[in-house]
């Protein structure tokens, strides 16, 4: 059990929580944790695979379970997957914590995550599919996150910045 992590990336597929959540991590000196790679870890297959064979209901199921363990038990910086907070248990859970919203518009996510086999749900038409997602979630990003930092044109050393100051976070 502990006091819960000190910062937690949500945002879109691509948007660079992973990137930057190691990145502030290193700047705080604390750990850094992943539920992507947690999941990875639990499973021994990849995400991909994972929504390949059963769908992903089944995915979000067990990263449901990954991200409430990660919640607890971890005091560091905490990158979530981007379909988290489709969950209204986690959106509870997530409720005070020091959540920050990471964000982009489309072209830049097509940038980064274009032609990218292991993000499943953008693997057909990806700037539709990723449109479609930001219909469905941004108000659920919005909701959850004390402060949002636009990421468009930014190096991930310049989005870790923002996100500590968005924090008001001092680097060790
Ligand atoms: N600020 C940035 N500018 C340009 N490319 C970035 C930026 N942040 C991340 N990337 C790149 O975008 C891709 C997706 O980053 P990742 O951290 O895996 O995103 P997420 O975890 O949000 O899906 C990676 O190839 C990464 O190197
Ligand atoms: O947005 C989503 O629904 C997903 C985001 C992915 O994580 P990233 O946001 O780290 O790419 C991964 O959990 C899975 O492919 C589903
Ligand atoms: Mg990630």
């Amino acid at each position: 059990m502990s006091a819960g992590p000190v910062v937690v990336l949500v945002g879109p597929m691509g948007v660079g929580k992973s990137t930057v959540g190691a990145l502030v991590a290193e700047r705080l000196g604390c750990g850094y944790r992943d539920t992507d790679q947690d999941i990875v870890a639990e499973q021994g297959r990849t995400i991909a695979d994972i929504f390949l064979d059963e769908g992903e209901p089944v995915f979000r199921a067990i990263e449901k379970r990954a991200v409430h363990r990660a919640l607890v038990g971890h005091d560091g910086v905490l990158a979530l997957g981007g379909g988290a907070i489709l969950d209204a248990d986690t959106r509870e859970l997530l409720a005070g914590l020091p959540v920050v919203y990471l964000s982009m518009d489309v072209e830049e996510a097509v940038k980064r995550t274009g032609l990218n086999a292991a993000r499943p749900l953008l693997a057909v038409n990806p700037r539709r599919q990723w449109r479609e997602l930001m219909e469905a979630r941004r108000h659920l990003y919005v909701e959850v996150a004390r402060a949002a930092v636009a990421t468009d044109g930014h190096t991930p050393e310049e989005v870790a910045q923002a996100v500590l100051d968005a924090l008001e976070l001092k680097q060790a």
